[in-house]
């Protein structure tokens, strides 16, 4: 699906003043956050429906990666398996592909990054700062009843994976949210109600990119 490149798009500037550029064009890139099973992938789908934005999930990358038979697949699996994190040079090359070859320059980046390592290496190689993190708050009871409702057949939705998942967030990805909290860059949603209302919350944030180019 072909989007317009959005010209006159509101994009962050790097902490040394240049301009978000990557393939030769402004992006504008936001880091959508919360814990396993909080939300994203569903309010990802919302957004790029009603904002224009392409959606990018580490994930679902990754994912795609195994299927592929590429010679990563295999520990990219077993990583994933585990519930742990795969090393960020992997994952931050899957994106950067993604974004170059994308017509699009608003993309949401969906769990990611969710470790310093993935932080860094997203700055020092794609050297891009996000307009901002949509951060997704939910109770781990909440998020284990989701991922064990979801149905999509992942290796990694069953109880003693997700419980290995929710230590590597609390451990790893939560300190990335401080870090950008402690940069005022986060803004922080209640995933704990509804679909709908969840959204509802979501685009008062996303009113500034302006509705789906027309
Ligand atoms: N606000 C919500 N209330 C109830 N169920 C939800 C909500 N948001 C998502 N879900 C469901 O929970 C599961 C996990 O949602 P998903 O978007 O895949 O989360 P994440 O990408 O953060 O793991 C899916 O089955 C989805 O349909
Ligand atoms: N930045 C990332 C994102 C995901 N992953 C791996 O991919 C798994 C699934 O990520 P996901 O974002 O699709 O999971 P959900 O939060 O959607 O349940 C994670 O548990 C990690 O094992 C990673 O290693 N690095
Ligand atoms: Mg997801």
């Amino acid at each position: 699906m072909s989007t317009a490149v959005d010209a006159s798009l509101p994009v962050a500037e790097q902490e040394d003043g240049t301009a978000n550029m990557l393939g030769g064009k402004k992006v504008a890139v936001v880091f959508v956050l919360g814990g396993p099973g909080s939300g994203k992938g569903t309010q990802c789908s919302n957004i790029v429906e009603h904002f224009g934005f392409t959606h990018l999930s580490a994930g679902e990358l990754l994912r795609s990666e195994i299927k592929s038979g590429s010679e990563n697949g295999t520990m990219i699996d077993s990583i994933i398996k585990e519930g742990k994190i795969v090393p960020s040079e992997i994952t931050v090359k899957l994106l950067q592909e993604a974004m170059i070859k994308s017509e699009n320059n608003k993309f949401l980046i969906d769990g990611f990054p969710r470790n310093q390592e993935n932080r860094l290496s997203f700055e020092n190689v794609i050297k891009i700062a996000p307009e901002f993190v949509l951060f997704f708050d939910c109770s781990e009871e909440e998020m284990v009843r989701r991922l064990l409702g979801r149905n999509q057949g992942r290796a990694d939705d069953n109880i003693e994976t997700i419980r290995k998942r929710f230590r590597v967030f609390e451990e790893s990805s939560l300190p990335v949210v401080q870090y950008y909290d402690s940069k005022g860059k986060v803004k922080k949603i209640n995933a704990a109600k509804p679909i709908p209302e969840v959204f509802e919350d979501v685009k008062t944030i996303f009113q500034p990119y302006g509705s789906k180019a027309a």
